[in-house]
């Protein structure tokens, strides 16, 4: 049979590509531009999505279509405006630099092939194209990683959707794992610990350090979403090995969306107030956000900051994320080996010789029968 041979050319799966382990990250997602023509499909991509905004799609869709992505974009892209950098979007730049980091930590720890990837949940590169493109690089085993310290039904089951909607698609999923959170990871823990001391020996220890989460619907954590809990031991954690004693330290939640009550104090009327009671230097720590996005250099650096002064305090200072840090990389590094023992990658005795089939020796396969 003459075609046979298109099997392979056809999937599009490299011929020569052994078996490997991949680690795929996935984090939100944010515009192409800060511009409301780049912002609208972003986020009607966002707030359509029912893991995201809970109410009855025939309600939704139309008020969401009809109203938000009206009024919403133009908003929007002005406060993306403000941070957007030459080589783009803050928390595309630094995921990426994340991964990249990763690969590069993976590479000089392990002898088999294991390969990290970034994918968005929102916008590009998708969650779909990114586990297509690591299965084409021979991946048949797969760690996905959300960069979500701590588990929200909102963001990391919404990314866990994303990825099963893709494995439906495969005739031959990858073997998978997923990391659910990791609110309670101590090198996590002991990063942003160093990182809130560093801030101190460089400005001098602020009256109050606040902690920041974004927030999510109230009537979520009725319903049993996880998330507050996890924050609160993040919290506690961070203040045990920063040796701080509970009054010393706030916890708070910002990026309110709607008029529907969410979780409880709001970031905005915890800086005002702060600042009423007296405090007048205050050290922020988003510990929520991975990384640094519009949420943490925009609303806390910035639209914050701004309520904290003109309610009468002197300075907020807002402490960075782990962003790209060599203590960030090894931390989330050391939790995906956990995450993927027992498998031969990453095992100190790998033999390629004893790897198993990859897709492309699927379809190799399926040619010479087809031949014979
Ligand atoms: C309206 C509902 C929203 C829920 C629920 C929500 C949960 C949630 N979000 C993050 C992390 C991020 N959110 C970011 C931006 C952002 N969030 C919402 C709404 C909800 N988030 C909107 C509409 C936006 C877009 C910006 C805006 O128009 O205000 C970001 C930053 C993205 C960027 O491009 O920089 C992050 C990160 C978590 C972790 C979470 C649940 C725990
Ligand atoms: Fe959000
Ligand atoms: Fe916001």
């Amino acid at each position: 049979m003459q075609a046979s041979t298109n099997y392979t050319g056809l999937a599009g799966y490299r011929h020569d590509s052994l078996p490997a382990a991949g680690v795929l990250l996935v984090n939100l997602g944010t515009p192409e531009a800060p511009t409301a023509k780049a912002v609208r499909p972003y986020l009607a991509e966002f707030l359509g999505d029912p893991r995201v905004i809970e109410y009855p799609r025939w309600l939704w869709m139309p008020i969401l279509h009809g109203v938000i992505l009206r009024v919403r974009p133009p908003r929007s892209a002005e406060a993306y405006a403000k941070i957007w950098t030459e080589q783009g979007s803050p928390l595309r730049v630094f995921s990426e630099s994340l991964a990249t980091g990763m690969q590069a930590e993976l590479g000089r720890r392990h002898r088999g092939p294991i390969r990290v990837a970034l994918a968005m949940r929102y916008g590009q590169p998708s969650v779909a194209d990114t586990i297509a493109q690591l299965q084409r690089e021979g991946v048949r085993r797969l760690l996905v990683l959300p960069l979500y310290p701590q588990y929200s039904a909102t963001s990391t089951g919404s990314v866990l959707d994303a990825v099963a909607d893709t494995l439906k698609t495969l005739r031959w999923p990858p073997e998978l794992r997923i990391v659910n959170d990791y609110h309670a990871e101590a090198a996590v823990i002991d990063a942003l610990a160093a990182s809130v001391r560093a801030h101190w020996d460089a400005h001098g220890r602020g009256d109050k350090l606040l902690l920041s989460f974004h927030g999510i619907p109230e009537r979520y954590f009725h319903a049993g979403d996880p998330y507050f809990c996890q924050c609160q031991a993040t919290a506690r954690l961070l203040r045990e090995r920063l040796g701080m004693g509970e009054d010393e330290l706030v916890v708070s939640f910002q990026s309110r969306v709607g008029r529907e009550r969410w979780l409880h104090p709001y970031t905005d009327e915890t800086v005002r107030q702060l600042a009423t009671d007296g405090v007048r230097k205050l050290d922020v720590l988003c510990p929520g956000f991975a990384v640094d996005c519009l949420e943490t250099l925009e609303e806390m650096a910035m639209q914050n900051r701004d309520f904290f002064v003109e309610a009468g305090g002197e300075t907020l200072r807002y402490i960075p994320a782990l962003n790209d840090q060599p203590a960030h990389i090894r931390a989330l590094t050391d939790l995906a080996l956990r995450h993927m023992q027992g498998w031969p990658e990453v095992a100190d005795d790998y033999d390629p010789a004893r790897a198993t089939a990859t897709l492309a020796d699927a379809h190799r396969r399926a040619s010479a029968l087809r031949e014979s």
